[in-house]
């Protein structure tokens, strides 16, 4: 069940202790970590002519929320689904704690302690909530063949893993509905129950693929205190999100994708400084220096422009075009497409 990363290996870092970590960090696409866990290299995936995922060099540092951001189709998604098995690359090598997840499947990388939710959850919703927690259990002794011969360790491992579902249910405040069919939960409860099953191996590694998305905003501070919880377990967590308030909110260091490949990496208070990433983001529809707050966010024409590029681009989707496809054409008078 568990990983052989246990929760008593893994040593929480303070905010002081993560923010030193970080001090001496360049803002380069893939600089080295102080003490990474995962280690990416020449990871590739072409999809028909299309370089989803181009990554050279990545390095993740252990204990700390690493957020991934990027424009829509930059490969977040693909280079989760190559890390945890569940898609193949064309090139390259990925290890954890120097050991290689390669050619895993998505079962093997989480007996290693790592796993990833999904951007769209994956909840069986004709099963019950506890069931689906449970269902996150890797090599249960009960599997195998010869465990049927010694039905009494089946039922002990049963009942240990049932005790770690409750136990991860309570944790998510998910209890109450334990007996309730999966389909019947909100969105957002939906996303805690994803990263109630996460939780079932112990990960020493968890990412976790926009986990707020179609959360509401009730439920958004909770989601964001779970998160933080892990890190507080002393767990590495990596994040596709794209609410920037969020990012500089919880992550410890930020890297960007775009195109299949990291272009930047930062402290989240530098992001705003950081011109490949105001690039990705608004492509090349300035011509005039941008602006931004003490807090980063677009002011004046910037928060115009930003504006009506997320206007563009809700346009093209609704006319169900594909954002990766070419930038959408902007008249910043009309603030619409043209
Ligand atoms: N199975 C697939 N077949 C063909 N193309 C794919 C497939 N999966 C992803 N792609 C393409 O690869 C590119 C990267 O997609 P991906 O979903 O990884 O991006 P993303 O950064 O996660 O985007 P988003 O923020 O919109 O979720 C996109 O152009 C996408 O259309």
């Amino acid at each position: 069940m568990p990983s052989s990363q246990t929760v008593a290996a893994r040593k929480p870092l303070s905010a002081d202790a993560r923010r030193s970590l970080f001090a001496d960090v360049a803002n380069t696409p893939g600089v080295a970590k102080p003490d990474p866990t995962l280690v990416v290299d020449g990871v590739s995936r072409t999809f028909g002519g299309l370089k989803a995922v181009d990554v050279a060099h990545l390095e993740i540092q252990r204990g700390c929320i690493t957020g991934l951001i990027g424009p829509n189709g930059a490969g977040k998604t693909t280079l989760f689904n190559l890390l945890t098995g569940f898609d193949r690359p064309d090139t390259g090598t990925w290890s954890m704690d120097g050991k290689s997840l390669g050619r895993m499947t998505p079962h093997q990388v989480a007996r290693h302690g790592v796993v990833r939710t999904f951007q769209l959850t994956k909840a069986l919703s004709k099963l019950t909530v506890l069931d689906n927690v449970r269902l996150g259990a890797t090599g249960q002794k009960g599997e195998r063949i010869l465990n049927t011969l010694m039905p009494w360790s089946w039922k002990a491992q049963e009942r240990e893993v049932t005790e770690r579902a409750n136990d991860l249910l309570a944790r998510f405040k998910l209890d109450a509905k334990r007996d309730d069919l999966a389909g019947s939960l909100s969105g957002g409860q939906r996303k805690l129950l994803e990263m109630a099953r996460a939780l079932m191996t112990d990960p020493a590694v968890v990412m976790l693929d926009e986990p707020m998305a179609g959360v509401n905003p009730a439920l958004t501070q909770s989601l964001l205190g779970h998160i933080k919880s892990l890190r507080d377990d002393g767990m590495t967590v990596v994040f596709v999100e794209h609410d920037m308030d969020v990012i500089r909110d919880i992550s410890d260091w930020v890297v960007v994708m775009a195109q299949g490949s990291v272009i930047a990496e930062s402290a989240p208070e530098n992001l705003a400084d950081n011109e490949a990433v105001v690039d990705a983001y608004l492509g090349s529809h300035h011509d005039q220096a941008l602006e931004f707050d003490e807090n980063g966010n677009p002011v004046g024409a910037t928060a115009e422009l930003a504006e009506a590029l997320e206007q563009a681009e809700a346009e093209t989707l609704e006319a169900g075009g594909d954002l990766s496809d070419a930038e959408p054409e902007i008249d910043l008078d009309r603030k619409t497409t043209s």
